[in-house]
């Protein structure tokens, strides 16, 4: 298939309507999976020139449509045109070809090879007897990363990098292939606020050169930031299309759930009780060398949210994974109430009267392969109300399911499908109900609400203020700094393992604590 090659933006601009025919226009898309409707009547149009959003609840459709856009999955009904032209897309190959790129949440790269081997695979140049040519792809490398900003090392082994280059060389991979609209999914949910800024100035800089940017996305503020124009989805339909300077968060966000939305989260302080969770000189790491967790001391009252900043990776999965008692520690101890864990397994700690909601929902946090309702279970199976005698109560498993589903507004057809089937932001509030109703005294929270939207946001916060006022301990690590404001009663900060600022909710401003994330921070303690 022969396609125009990129131009900059037409005479009305992006923000405007196209001259010309759109880039791509989807029409009338419909997929359903079964009895879940995940598209009906979708409509996109995306514009050359343009950073364009989609964005929509969890379930609401986006992943799904995108896949659709790439060749992943077929449509059961509706159209799409690139430049025009009805195209159809049989697999990613076609859409490739038709200028479509696609930079995946979980990347697609091969540890052992090289940057620039990873690039230009299977599109590769070949010199004489068929052998890769390794210069050719160094210079194809250097000349993309060059004109567009994305700064990689093209003879560096793919498995030494971090998260943001990772992205970068998978960017590199789309723009080897020509591709003139490229699809990033939830492009910034790992990347440190540093990273960020360096990818949108990336994405910047392809619109200016005339190519498309779709950004699927949850944080209404990068909408705001960076979109030109932005498409809601709602139950699977298009239900708003918006030039991105004359809307605001609120429309957007009033679009995506049908209703208005709190968007500030306010703090709402607890009332503090006695110490439920402590923890002394908690040292994490390789018998010798340098800790992940470097001496840690912390208490959290029954009543209180104490919140964890920092920019990711200074320790803090390390800290709470420890406390939980996955990860052993090197020293130090942790006790709740006046029962010391020291030894004790994960399961046993439980027991004692810790929950834990961890980072990563599909690895650690769930059994994809597993019923949705069984999910739920884990954790209960060995007690009443879940088990009889021997064996498992499926009524009351069953019943047990219905009741988390329906209070964390889980989109599910049925408790019995696999939870592997679950948009991500649904598998997140799976994990977080079950952890929840175990009622523990002690509820260690990481990243509650990474990927889910904006409704589910406020819901997981209300119940985990509701969980603090019924007196419980939450100890909770978050990368984004609005949420720890909105919940946390006191904060502290982690910088290279240890805790370096320790303040009360009314000491904290986004300035002292964006500081000592950034290690620029003498200690404080609250008072
Ligand atoms: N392979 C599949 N089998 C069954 N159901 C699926 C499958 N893929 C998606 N769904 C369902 O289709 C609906 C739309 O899912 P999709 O992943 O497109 O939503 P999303 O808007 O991307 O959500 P999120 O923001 O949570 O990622 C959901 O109800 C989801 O459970």
């Amino acid at each position: 298939m022969t396609r125009p090659k990129a131009e900059p933006a037409g005479p009305t601009g992006p923000a405007g309507q196209p001259a010309g025919p759109p880039r791509v226009a989807m029409a009338g898309i419909a997929k359903r999976f079964g009895d879940v409707v995940a598209n009906d009547a979708a409509d996109l149009e995306l514009a050359a020139g343009e950073i364009h959003a989609l964005v929509g609840e969890n379930g609401a459709g986006k992943s799904t449509l995108m896949s659709v856009l790439y060749g992943l999955l077929a449509p059961d009904e509706g159209e799409i045109r690139v430049d025009g032209q009805p195209v159809r897309f049989r697999s990613p190959v076609d859409a490739v070809e038709a200028g479509m790129g696609m930079v995946h949440q979980a990347f697609r790269l091969f540890p052992s090879m090289t940057v620039a081997e990873n690039v230009v695979y299977r599109a590769e140049t070949r010199g004489t007897a068929g052998l890769l040519d390794r210069r050719a792809a160094v210079r194809a490398v250097q000349d993309l990363s060059e004109r567009y900003g994305l700064r990689v090392d093209p003879q560096a082994r793919v498995r030494s990098l971090s998260v943001g280059v990772l992205q970068r060389v998978e960017i590199l991979k789309a723009l080897h292939r020509d591709a003139q609209v490229l699809i990033l999914d939830e492009p910034t949910a790992v990347l440190t606020p540093q990273e960020t800024r360096l990818l949108f100035d990336v994405l910047r800089g392809l619109r200016d050169a005339g190519r498309t940017v779709v950004i699927v996305t949850h944080k209404l503020g990068e909408v705001l930031e960076l979109s030109d124009r932005v498409t809601v989805l709602r139950d699977g339909r298009t239900v708003a299309r918006l030039v991105t300077a004359e809307t605001t968060g609120a429309e957007i966000a009033r679009h995506m759930t049908g209703r208005a939305v709190d968007l500030d989260g306010h703090h709402v302080p607890g009332t503090p009780g006695a110490p439920v969770l402590h923890v002394e000189g908690l040292t994490v790491g390789p018998p010798s060398g340098r800790p992940v967790v470097d001496d840690v001391s912390l208490s959290v009252r029954a009543g209180e949210i104490v919140g964890i900043a920092g920019v990711a990776g200074n320790g803090q999965v390390e800290l709470l994974e420890a406390i939980a008692g996955l990860r052993p520690a090197r020293d130090g101890s942790v006790r709740v109430g006046a029962t010391l864990l020291d030894g004790y397994s994960a399961g046993r700690r439980r027991e004692a009267g810790i929950a834990y909601i961890p980072e990563d929902r599909a690895a650690t946090g769930s059994a994809v392969a597993a019923s949705v309702a069984d999910n739920l279970a884990i954790g209960f199976h060995r007690r009443q109300p879940l088990r009889k005698g021997w064996r498992l109560d499926r009524g009351a498993v069953r019943e047990h399911a219905r009741r988390i589903i329906e209070h964390f507004d889980i989109k599910v057809s049925s408790p019995s499908v696999p939870a592997g089937t679950l948009s991500g932001g649904n598998l997140q509030k799976l994990v977080v109900g079950r952890e929840m109703a175990h009622d523990a005294p002690v509820l260690l929270v990481d990243q509650p609400t990474r990927g889910v939207d904006i409704g589910a946001i406020e819901n997981i916060h209300a119940r985990l203020r509701a969980y603090r006022d019924a007196g419980h301990a939450v100890l909770l690590a978050s990368a984004e700094l609005s949420e720890l404001m909105a919940l946390a009663d006191r904060l502290l900060v982690m910088f290279g393992g240890r805790v370096v600022a320790d303040l009360a909710r009314a000491d904290a401003t986004e300035e002292n604590v964006g500081l000592a994330m950034a290690g620029l921070a003498t200690r404080e303690v609250a008072s």
